[in-house]
């Protein structure tokens, strides 16, 4: 894509690109305020995707295949930012205050303001996605959607590997990951492909035809199946090749252990398998505590006077299932403590208002805890603010 507009020269070379979004989300998230900081705070949100025809004729076409997949990565733009502006330190909620990079950190207001979400994909009907686990508000532009597949998207699918020479034969190796299939984990296995080392390589190969052998290093394979019976619950779903001269550890290391996830496999070198992630500390044990969560007599009551979609009456839920499910997706956004550091620490006596669904909320926060005061219904709310 490339054109002009003023002085900026679009080039998809330079990465200088105008983009057009493929849909807005339609989402049960009408404002900033309250909606949940990552999409794993609240699963039960949800929120629909129209792929827009402008992007293609037949919207259809391009989520053929999708619906294979448990979830999606959503590429968007934080619309409601105000500006396109940031700062190079930011103050994420979880640290209560404290500044850290923008970079190290998933604040909106961020160079090109892109968000990004994994999401659950529920279901795909012709050109629309539904989905839900989603932290995006009401018409937030969608740039793109990709499927998530945990074995190129997570660290565990990743064999440190150095020093690639792709052809060089003698050295070559073959790296396979291995699937738990009960819990869906990826472990890594390492395995060299060189004559010193032929006993280390999988049995399980041959189950593969899809992975990239010679004839004669498949041959080499097929002794080794009752070394590695013990493999047989695993799934073997990639391979590729490497140099990386670790054969000397293989002997030892090449006992079954057993992983964090419970689960055996072998590896070739603790070093040379280290897929595990890790985060800074404040990511996993924030300065601010979740909340305890409760509604006053008053607002249960008034929550229990919404329908559940489809039932006659007014007011109606829309995207949640049961008076029950949005109980419970107001809970999770509240135990999260959804204000800003600001108004933690400046306005702790004001209430708090936030919208989910069709649902207005109005609540405040004490020591520990948030309390819901008054449920409404939002087009009630609208009504009497114009
Ligand atoms: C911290 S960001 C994280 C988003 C995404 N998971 C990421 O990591 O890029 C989530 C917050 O962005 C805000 N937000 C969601 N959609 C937005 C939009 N379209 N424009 C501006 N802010 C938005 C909401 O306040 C939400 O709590």
């Amino acid at each position: 894509m490339e054109g002009n507009a003023g002085p900026m020269t679009y080039s998809l070379e330079t990465g200088n690109i105008l983009t057009t979004p493929i849909g807005y989300i339609e989402s049960c998230f009408k404002t900033k305020n309250g909606t949940p900081r990552q999409p794993s705070v609240c699963s039960l949100s949800r929120a629909c995707l129209r792929i827009s025809k402008s992007v293609f004729n037949n919207p259809e076409h391009s989520l053929m295949g999708l619906e294979e997949f448990s979830h999606v990565w959503v590429l968007f733009v934080f619309h409601k930012n105000g500006r396109l502006s940031c700062k190079a330190k930011v103050q994420p909620p979880r640290l209560n205050g404290a500044k850290t990079g923008v970079f190290s950190t998933r604040s909106p207001h961020r160079p090109n303001a892109i968000g990004l979400t994994l999401a659950r994909l529920e279901k795909v009907e012709g050109g629309t996605l539904y989905l839900s686990g989603i932290d995006m508000i009401q018409g937030t532009p969608v740039l793109d959607i990709k499927p998530y597949i945990s074995e190129y998207d997570s660290p565990k699918a990743m064999v440190p590997c150095q020093n690639d020479s792709a052809g060089n034969e003698e050295n070559n190796k073959a790296t396979v990951s291995c699937r738990d299939e009960p819990n869906g984990q990826m472990q890594t296995v390492c395995h060299q492909f060189s004559n010193k080392t032929e006993r280390e390589t999988i049995a399980c190969i041959n189950e593969l035809p899809h992975i990239p052998l010679e004839p004669q290093e498949r041959e080499k394979v097929k002794d080794l199946n009752t070394v590695f019976n013990a493999l047989s619950s695993f799934a073997i779903e990639d391979i590729s090749t490497c140099d990386e001269d670790a054969s000397s550890h293989l002997e030892d290391d090449l006992i079954p252990e057993p992983s964090s996830f419970g689960v055996t496999c072998l590896h070739e070198t603790k070093d040379a398998c280290k897929t595990d992630s890790f985060v800074p500390s404040w990511v996993k044990h924030s300065p601010v505590a979740n909340l305890k969560v409760r509604f006053t007599p008053n607002s249960e009551m008034e929550l229990r006077q919404f329908q559940a979609p489809g039932d006659s009456g007014a007011p109606s839920l829309r995207y949640f299932k049961s008076i029950e499910e949005a109980k419970c997706a107001i809970s999770t956004v509240l135990s999260a403590d959804p204000r800003s550091v600001y108004r933690r620490k400046q306005c702790q006596d004001r209430l708090f208002y936030f919208s989910l669904d069709t649902i207005h909320i109005t609540c405040w926060f004490g020591d520990g805890f948030a309390e819901v005061l008054k449920v409404q219904s939002l087009d009630s709310c609208t009504e009497s603010l114009k």
